[in-house]
């Protein structure tokens, strides 16, 4: 559903991403790791058209995304820190979104009840607590049921209710096969929520199949030994690992 063909990004004299390539098929769940700075977020940034690649292409439903932007239709985007017109109230900003795509009726309110949004609905962005502006996050990343899920570290700044009940509606939309990309440090999290590793180290793919493919590997029963072997493989290697 997503494919990412030759990619290359730098900022100035970093290479972030080099000649990348990578298939996300639909009713997968992905688990994008890599140490900081590795390009994960750059990588989730090209394919949501926020970053320009300088080589490349990405390919959403077998349509280039460069020059288009109606796929951003089929993807819900949580970013890592959400950033919102300070003054604007909770509120005013669902119901801007829903105005952005009036062709939508049906709302995914799952998350806005969940979390409890309409009751904070008269404050302004600007006043909420990080967490509470993940949340906000969250619940809009969800609200047009989206084909495709790309979360970068969900639940960093959740409180562990609130972790939980972003958990249990991710776990409700890999079983509706929906295609969810999820970048974290947290790996109980990933293993919960994914059944796919992709692996990225200095702006290479050095592993990307399955997590059973990965524990089989490694010989590791456990998600949390067979990463720690791939990123210790990964240092004393620094070459792709191909399965
Ligand atoms: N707009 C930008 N301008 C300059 N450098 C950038 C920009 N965006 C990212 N970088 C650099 O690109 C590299 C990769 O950053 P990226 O945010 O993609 O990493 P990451 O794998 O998501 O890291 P983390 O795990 O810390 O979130 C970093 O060295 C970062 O400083």
């Amino acid at each position: 559903m997503i494919s990412v063909n030759s990619l290359s990004k730098s900022f100035g004299k970093q290479e972030v991403l080099k000649n990348f390539d990578l298939v996300f098929s639909a009713g997968n769940s992905y688990a994008i790791m890599g140490p900081n700075g590795s390009g994960k977020t750059t990588l989730i940034k090209s394919i949501l058209g926020m970053v320009l690649p300088d080589k490349g292409d990405i390919q959403i439903k077998s349509q280039s995304i460069q020059g288009n932007d109606t796929y951003r239709k089929h993807i819900g985007y949580m970013p890592q820190i959400g950033r919102y017109p300070q003054n604007i109230k909770v509120g005013q900003l669902f119901s801007m979104m829903k105005d952005m795509r009036p062709q939508v009726k049906d709302y995914d309110l799952d998350l806005v009840e969940a979390f409890e949004l309409e009751k904070i609905n008269q404050k302004a962005m600007s006043t909420l607590s990080g967490g509470t502006v993940q949340k906000v996050s969250a619940a809009l990343a969800f609200l047009f049921h989206p084909e495709i899920l790309i979360l970068d570290e969900p639940t960093a700044g959740l409180d562990p209710i609130a972790t939980e009940i972003l958990k249990s509606k991710i776990a409700k939309e890999r079983a509706a096969k929906k295609l969810i990309l999820i970048t974290s440090h947290i790996l109980s999290d990933l293993e919960e929520l994914t059944n796919h590793a992709v692996y990225i180290f200095e702006g290479k793919v050095f592993f990307d199949d399955s997590i059973d493919s990965l524990k089989d590997l490694t010989s590791e029963d456990k998600f949390s030994p067979a990463i720690a072997k791939l990123m210790q493989w990964t240092l004393n290697k620094r070459q792709p690992i191909l399965v």
